[in-house]
This record gives C-alpha cells, structure tokens and sequence, in this order.
C-alpha cells in the first residue's frame, strides 16, 4: 500500500497541533491521495508561518476553530496534557457526522478528558502511530514514517464500527499496519516497551552529564552505539514526554518498580561475584532479541531520525 495512490478516505481532515505526528500523516495523507482537503492549526504563529512556507496543510487557519469547520475527521496532535482543552474549544464547532481521533502517546488519559467533550453524532476513536523519531516541530515530518509500523485504534465503548473502520483504512493507507487495542491494556504495554526505556534513556545520560570531567570531551568522542542510542532518545521533546509521565503515572511507575527490583539484582550479583546470575540473566534477554529478529518485527531502521524524505 506505501507509496501508492489510494483515493479519498474523508473529503476534509483537519489536523490539530503541526508537530512531527501531523506533518507526517500531512505528507503521507498527500503521497496517497487520501483526504481532499487538510486544514491545520498551531497555537504558535511561528509554527503557523513555517507551516505556510513550507506548504505544509491545503490551508494553515488562525484558530482551530476555523480548521474544524466542515471537517469530517478532525485528529488531535498536541501533547497528551494538551488534548483535553483543545477538544473543549473545537467542540461547538464540530459537524455531526465528524470523527474525532487523536495521536497521543498514553489512551486512557487521553479518553477521560476528550470524550466527555464530544458532542451528540460525532465519533470519536483514539489512536496511537507506534512510529517516531527524536526530532520535533513541522519540519521534522516525512511521508514514510509510518510504513510498515504499527498504528493502534483504541475504540471506546459504543464507538460506531464504519467510523473505526474508515479511521483504519486511513493508517493503512498511510503506510501502517494496524491493531485494535483496550486502553488499559496499552498504556502498560507502552509503559514497558516505550515510556519506560524513555525515562531510562533520559537518566543515563543525566548520569553522564552529572560526571562532567568525564564526558565533557570523552563521551562524544568515544561514546559506543549503546549510549549514543540514549542520547538519541534523550532528546526527545521534553514538553511531550513531561505529560507521557504525567499522564500515564500507574502503568510507568509498576514498570518502573520491576525494573529497580532487577536492577539491584544485578547489582548484588556484580558486587558477589555471581557471574551465573549474570550470564543466565543475558542469556535469557539475548534470546528476546533473537526472537523478535525472527519473528520479522525489527521494523525499527538503526536510523530513526531519517531526516525530512518526502
Ligand atoms: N514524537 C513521537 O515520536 C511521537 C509522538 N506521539 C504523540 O503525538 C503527539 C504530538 O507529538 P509530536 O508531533 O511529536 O509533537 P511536536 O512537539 O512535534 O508537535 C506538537 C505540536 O503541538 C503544538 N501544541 C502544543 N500545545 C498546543 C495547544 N495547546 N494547542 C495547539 N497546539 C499545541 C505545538 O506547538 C506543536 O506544533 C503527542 O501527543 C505525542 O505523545 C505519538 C507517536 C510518536
Ligand atoms: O524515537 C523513538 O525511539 C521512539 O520510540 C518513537 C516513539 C515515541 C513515542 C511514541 O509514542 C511512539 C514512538
């Protein structure tokens, strides 16, 4: 489906919020012909102006009022803090009929303060593009971010299954594969393979940045794959992974909990001498690698940040 002509899945997509995530589903929505029009808004006028310049959006509006006018599915693409307000203010303003989604990284926040917002006949199904990269704002975006990636709909109770089904046939054409997913369900497994390894990433290289006589040359010079990976991820966009945390509290702090449990672990076994504890340890994670090798599901290209391809 990646790279091809797909045709119109809605007449008007209105995108809220023109970061990565929207710049993205901008540009591979354009590749594949998917939507006739796509208005977009940002609270800042500087985004607004890049977005002009760039071309990013059919039309860029001044309110995200205006930008939901008409729309028949409008997707929020603001931090997860930010979703609930924005829903309250494009709310009146939505057309019956209308599908809301959202992209955000957490569901069950992000569903508790959307949808008592959503007005009578509009749908709403929450959304989460398992595809990312380091880099922030309306240049970072690329029409290939999402191919071959997951994209998870996290229905809620009574959502109409035509609106789902049109929301899927849109990530599909965009590149994704796509899953139906409970929100709780999500936020713990996104707890363990995304948020976590996040905040873990930011403390190693706090960690290094503590030890300034050390790294003020040495790090950059000779830092390995591993630590460059982990300040690859640790610059990432502080604003929306403060509300990751903030938001998905339970999930990340239960993750957490386990892994300071192995960790010290580890850390007794270092300090014994157990080297069978250690062996066993890396034996036993060595063959999680392999099997998602195996399985197909290294999806990820050592490259995340790819750069702007469109
Ligand atoms: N960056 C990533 O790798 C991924 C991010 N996400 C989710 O996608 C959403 C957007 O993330 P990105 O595109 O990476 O962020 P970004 O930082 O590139 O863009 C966010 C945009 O929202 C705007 N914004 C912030 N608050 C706003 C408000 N109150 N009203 C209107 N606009 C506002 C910002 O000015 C910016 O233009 C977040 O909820 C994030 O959790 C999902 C998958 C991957
Ligand atoms: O850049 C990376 O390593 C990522 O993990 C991208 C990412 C970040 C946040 C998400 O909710 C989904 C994907």
């Amino acid at each position: 489906m990646s790279g091809q002509k797909h045709g119109p899945v809605y007449g008007r997509v209105a995108l809220i919020g023109l970061g990565l995530i929207a710049s993205s589903m901008f540009w591979a929505m354009k590749r594949a012909g998917l939507a006739g029009e796509v208005t977009g808004y940002a609270r800042s006028a500087e985004t607004r102006a890049t977005a002009r310049r760039i071309g990013l959006c059919d039309r860029v509006c001044d309110s995200a009022q205006e930008a939901v006018q008409d729309a028949d599915l409008v997707v929020l693409c603001v931090p997860v803090g930010a979703m609930g307000p924005v829903m309250e203010d494009i709310a009146p303003l939505l057309k019956p009929g209308a599908t809301v989604s959202d992209v955000g990284s957490v569901k069950r926040h992000v569903i508790d303060a959307v949808q008592p917002h959503i007005p009578e006949g509009v749908h709403f199904v929450p959304a989460h593009p398992l595809a990312g990269t380091e880099h922030s704002g309306p240049e970072s975006g690329f029409s290939e971010l999402f191919d071959n990636r997951w994209s998870l709909l996290v229905p809620v109770e009574g959502t109409d299954p035509d609106a789902t089904a049109r929301l899927r046939a849109l990530w599909e054409g965009m590149g994704a594969n796509v899953d139906e997913m409970d929100a709780d369900h999500h936020d713990l497994v996104l707890a363990v393979t995304s948020h976590t390894p996040h905040l873990i990433a930011y403390t190693m290289v706090g960690v290094a940045d503590d030890l300034r006589r050390v790294t003020d040359s040495e790090v950059i010079k000779y830092s390995a794959a591993g630590f460059r990976d982990f300040t690859r991820i640790a610059a990432s966009d502080p604003t929306m992974w403060r509300d990751v945390f903030l938001t998905n509290k339970d999930a990340t702090l239960e993750i957490l909990g386990r892994f300071t449990e192995e960790l010290f672990a580890l850390q007794r076994a270092i300090r014994t001498g157990d080297g069978e504890h250690l062996h066993d340890y890396f034996t036993r994670t060595r063959a999680i690698r392999r099997g998602i090798i195996e399985a197909g599901q290294d999806t990820d290209a050592p490259d995340f940040g790819r750069g702007q391809k469109k």
